[in-house]
């Protein structure tokens, strides 16, 4: 059987001023070499997707952590300038996408962006600059050169017994993991169940209620160390499985145009 395919959402990047559709290697390198799918890189454009289009043709979908932040219009609050940087783009791709994979049972694992994306994409909102916030830790990458500094492994989160989070780790309690971000849930989305929060009370996982198939979001980066660590490694194993197994089943439906919403 020919390998599984996932999408995942780009960035808008612009480089000696063209623009580009970019993903981090990371992500691609993790999804080919622990979860053994291939990857499609979906160019972010701010209208005029075809959402189903792209989901016809892929057995899951990669969401991946990014510098810019989701526009707080998609989540009800004006933008204030600690909400930036943007990216218009990635966001009118990211969350319709993840909205119609829940739909449609395709499986969705979303990262640091990705669960602030699935957060906003199902009606939650977001809180910037937390570090400001009293009782609360700096999440922010490292202020350090390397990238292996800088995705170290180095806080606790805390995985509730019995979750998804936990059933796809591998593990329960207390599990150590990086951390590079400015933003976080503020209020989970009504079809939300927190998994795994921080010792400060961060949100630092979720699955969706009800899911019809493998649909969580992790704040930290498991694709960093995915080759290395095992609660990385397990969760995108986990993933591959769940892909693997939606290609199988919907491979007879292949054949026929998959139903659309009218
Ligand atoms: N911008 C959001 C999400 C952070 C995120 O995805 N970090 C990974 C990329 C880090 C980088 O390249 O700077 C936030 O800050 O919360």
């Amino acid at each position: 059987m020919p390998k599984p395919v996932v999408a995942v959402p780009a960035d808008i990047r612009v480089i000696e001023d063209a623009i580009w559709h970019a993903a981090p290697d990371q992500y691609l390198k993790a999804a080919a070499k622990v979860a053994g799918v291939m990857t499609l890189i979906v160019p972010a454009f701010e209208e005029g997707n075809d959402i189903d289009s792209i989901l016809d043709r892929v057995d899951g979908v990669l969401v991946s952590g990014a510098a810019s932040n989701v526009h707080p219009s998609l989540y009800g609050k004006e933008a204030t300038e600690i909400d930036g940087p943007f990216d218009p783009a990635r966001d009118a791709t990211s969350l319709p996408l993840i909205r119609r994979a829940i739909e449609r049972g395709i499986p969705l694992l979303a990262i640091c962006r990705g669960i602030q994306e699935l957060n906003v994409a199902l009606g939650g909102t977001l809180a910037s600059e937390i570090q400001e916030q009293p009782g609360i830790w700096d999440h922010r990458k490292p202020p350090v050169p390397e990238r292996d500094g800088m995705y170290a492994i180095r806080q606790p989160v805390f995985v509730e017994e019995g979750s998804c989070i936990a059933n796809y780790l591998g593990l329960a309690g207390e599990v150590q993991v990086n951390s590079l971000h400015r933003q976080a849930i503020a209020e989970t989305a009504p079809r939300l169940k927190v998994e795994a929060t921080a010792e400060d009370g961060t949100v630092e996982a979720v699955s969706v209620i009800d899911a019809k198939n493998f649909a969580v979001g992790v704040q930290w980066h498991p694709e960093y160390w995915a080759e290395t660590d095992a609660p990385s490694r397990a969760l995108f194993e986990a993933f591959g499985e769940a892909v693997r197994a939606y290609a199988g089943r919907s491979q007879g439906k292949q054949d026929m145009p998959i139903a659309r919403a009218s």
